[in-house]
């Protein structure tokens, strides 16, 4: 099964709601860890997914100061997570520092450093929004793809996108930039606030490295139902 290429949102309230789901969906590898667990369990979340052998994309999305976000990578990196997220509109300076604060946190913890990865524009974000509401003048496909070129030439190891941009990134930014698609969503499942999405094998074949999934899953009356039928949609297109 191609089911190493997706990440489940663990999108819960508390430690309790975690837990369970982690050990329903056993064969789950990769977990992220976002803003409403994190700031509810804090680190504590991490201890358990490591001492699960899980893989772990800690998902905080800093946007901040060089100073302040720079300070938020040295601390998040000592926890030895696999990916980091930090918004490309924080910018290049910001960037930068947050790459290098990133290294430093992981070497002074003994751990490898996590990949950072910047947010080009959210999922939820659809061209109109952009345009009417953000007053961003570019297209929206450029408009990413120029976050992407900043990340990658502020040194950070890739970019988060949606699926619809995920092929003109990868052929622009090349093979060794990691490209994490969000707002992916099976034929079958709801789209609810994801505004550019495609399904999971649209997502990879367009050359997206690892996807990731929520609500089809961890919402649906039977999440191992849900992950099974996704993984065998991988495997079999
Ligand atoms: O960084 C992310 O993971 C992320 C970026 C983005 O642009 N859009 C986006 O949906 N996400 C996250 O991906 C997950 C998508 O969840 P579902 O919409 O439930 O599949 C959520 O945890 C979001 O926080």
């Amino acid at each position: 099964m191609t089911n190493d290429k997706i990440i489940v949102a663990l999108d819960v309230p508390d430690l309790e709601s975690a837990i369970a789901l982690v050990d329903k969906l056993e064969s789950v590898s990769f977990w992220k860890v976002g803003l409403e667990l994190f700031t509810s369990t804090g680190p504590r979340i991490l201890e358990i997914l490591k001492s699960r052998q899980k893989r772990i994309f800690l998902d905080l999305k800093f946007h901040d100061i060089p100073n302040t976000v720079a300070g938020a990578c040295r601390s998040a990196a000592r926890y030895g997570v696999d990916l980091l997220t930090i918004h490309a509109t924080s910018g290049v300076d910001a960037l930068k520092a947050a790459t290098e604060a990133a290294q430093t946190g992981a070497a002074q913890a003994g751990v490898q450093p996590p990949k950072l990865i910047a947010i080009t524009l959210l999922t939820s974000i659809s061209a109109r929004q952009l345009a009417f509401d953000l007053k961003i003048p570019l297209e929206l496909p450029e408009f990413a793809l120029e976050m992407a070129l900043m990340a990658k030439d502020s040194g950070l190891d890739g970019a988060v996108c949606s699926p619809q941009e995920v092929a003109q990134l990868r052929q622009t930014c090349g093979h060794d930039f990691l490209l994490v698609c969000p707002g992916v969503r099976p034929t079958w499942a709801e789209k609810g606030d994801q505004m550019r999405s495609l399904t999971p094998s649209q997502a990879i074949q367009a050359g997206a490295n690892y996807l990731v999934i929520g609500r089809p899953i961890t919402a649906a009356a039977e999440p191992e139902l849900a992950w099974k039928r996704i993984s065998e949609e991988l495997t079999t297109k």
